[in-house]
């Protein structure tokens, strides 16, 4: 009943936000957008998108209202509806004067700031329906506690979460002067208010031609993600492209990077959408045909499943962009002229391609790789002797990557079903006794949950363990993710070994 109740009242704030935005313009249809948009009907906006719930692929999301053809205009959110920094500078003197005293923040820093300042503002704020749409809970790495962190058993995970959380910690830090000077209440001025601003900025702002930090879209982003297929990536060079958010708070990409992306999100505003100085709003196309009812995704670009945590908070199981990196000795990487990061094993266990031209030149006398230095760079086998070393050191390397982790595949699947279980769950001691008898991390969470100590005091599962739950969660099934992309590797290794036997060559 409690459930049904909040329902309700969520599907009321949606309408709310809904016939808001539809006054501002948002809207569906080509023709000119005036004040006289008429309002939605239930969760619709216009005749071509209606707000709907998809449990297995993002949640809240927009679903077809018709049939959509490839490339058809969906979605217009005019200027004036976008959350921007620049908007409400020049819309609040007061605070737009406090902000240029602070030069030193970053455009993200800034718009966090500006986000918290209209929460503050409550009724008052212009995008008073919008705001009060947000989720009110994030999943990104920043939020990870220690516990959860550690779940991913993969230092390089652990880094990018501990990184993720220092950068947001001193990012609050800095930002502190001005939301003082600002007056922010207390509860606007705490380091979890920021990681929900930050995060809000993260997974939804859109990119902007005027501002790195991007913008806040009511409605548009409202589109779930779906990863972008091979026809637009542009073979092994492909690089992370973030077309839902340009930035992010710890930005720590470089320049040559941020060019490929700028040029590759170009790519995908031919489909997805993107800001239109003539028409002054964020135009949204159908990427494919959709039937009515289906779920109408967008790009936000390509992403590792580590990626996809630390900005949206989520990963998908299948993940064309996913990618695992086993450490090599400095001599490899110098055997060819690729850089590092394009040497990896992809989601299916194959190797790059860089990965490979650099272990096959690797695997070459010294004397020798000038010569042959063109077919391995054109992607060619040297011989059957040197692809059977190059598969060799990859299987090596692999299953040492596995034999150091705490636990095997078997064991994280075990946990996740446990994991699983705990929804089915209302009372703390249903939980408690599932999670003793688990074993593996599970102790560990009911340590760091204190969820032995709430025993005492509540009959039912507080929302916070919920949260830590479900990003425990997510932390093993990235490590399970993981430990599926090293054994299909050493799957596709050992079968080539084995065929290059079986074939008997050099
Ligand atoms: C731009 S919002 C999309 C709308 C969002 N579902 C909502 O309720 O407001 C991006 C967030 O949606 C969720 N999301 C989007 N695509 C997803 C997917 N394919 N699988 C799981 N979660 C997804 C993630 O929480 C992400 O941070």
């Amino acid at each position: 009943m409690k459930e049904e109740e909040e329902e309700r009242r969520m599907g009321e704030t949606l309408q709310g936000m809904l016939r808001w935005g539809a006054a501002l313009g948002i809207s569906d249809s080509s023709a000119p957008m005036t004040t006289l948009t008429p309002p939605p009907h239930n969760l619709c906006i216009g005749q071509t998108l209606a707000v709907a719930y998809f449990p297995e692929a993002g949640g809240r999301g927009l679903a077809s209202a018709r049939d959509i053809i490839k490339g058809e205009s969906i979605l217009r959110v005019p200027k004036s509806a976008l959350l921007t920094t620049q908007h409400l500078l020049q819309t609040d003197h007061s605070l737009s004067l406090a902000v240029h005293k602070h030069p030193y923040l970053s455009s993200s820093q800034l718009l966090c700031v500006c986000l918290l300042y209209e929460m503050g503002k409550r009724q008052d704020s212009l995008w008073h329906p919008y705001l009060s749409n947000l989720p009110r809970y994030y999943d990104t790495l920043a939020t990870f506690n220690q516990f959860e962190m550690q779940a991913f058993q993969v230092d390089d995970a652990i880094w990018a979460a501990e990184r993720a959380k220092s950068c947001a910690e001193s990012e609050w830090q800095q930002a502190q002067l001005l939301m003082q000077e600002l007056k922010f209440k207390s509860v606007l001025l705490t380091f979890k208010a920021w990681l929900w601003a930050s995060a809000t900025i993260s997974s939804r702002t859109l990119h902007a031609p005027w501002d790195e930090a991007g913008c806040l879209c009511p409605v548009g982003d409202l589109f779930n993600y779906s990863a972008p297929g091979v026809e637009l990536q542009d073979g092994e060079n492909a690089t992370s492209v973030r077309s839902m958010q340009s930035t992010s708070l710890c930005n720590s990409r470089t320049a040559d990077e941020a060019g490929a992306e700028q040029s590759a999100t170009s790519l995908q505003r031919l489909t997805d959408g993107g800001f239109e100085e003539n028409l002054k709003a964020y135009c949204f196309y159908a990427r494919k045909n959709y039937e009515k009812g289906e779920q109408v995704l967008l790009s936000y670009g390509t992403y590792t499943n580590l990626e996809l945590l630390e900005y949206y908070g989520f990963l998908l199981n299948e993940n064309p962009n996913d990618k695992v990196y086993i450490p090599l000795e400095t001599s490899i990487y110098s055997s060819s002229s690729f850089p590092k990061e394009l040497m990896y094993i992809h989601q299916n266990g194959k190797p790059s391609f860089a990965l490979l031209c650099t272990l096959r030149l690797w695997a070459t006398p010294p004397n020798e790789r000038r010569s042959i230095g063109h077919l391995a760079y054109a992607g060619a086998q040297l011989s059957a002797k040197n692809e059977m070393s190059v598969m060799g050191l990859i299987l090596e390397k692999s299953n040492a990557i596995l034999r150091k982790l705490p636990t095997s595949i078997e064991e994280d699947n075990h946990i996740l079903c446990g994991i699983d279980k705990i929804h089915d769950f209302h009372t703390l001691m249903e939980v408690h006794k599932l999670l003793s008898e688990l074993g593996g991390d599970s102790c560990a969470f009911l340590e760091s949950t204190g969820l032995r100590e709430s025993l005492a005091n509540n009959q039912f599962l507080p929302c916070k363990i919920r949260r830590s739950w479900y990003r425990w969660k997510l932390a093993v099934q990235w490590r399970v993710r993981y430990k599926k992309t090293l054994l299909d590797c050493i799957s596709y290794c050992t079968r080539t070994i084995y065929f290059l036997q079986s074939k008997g060559t050099n």
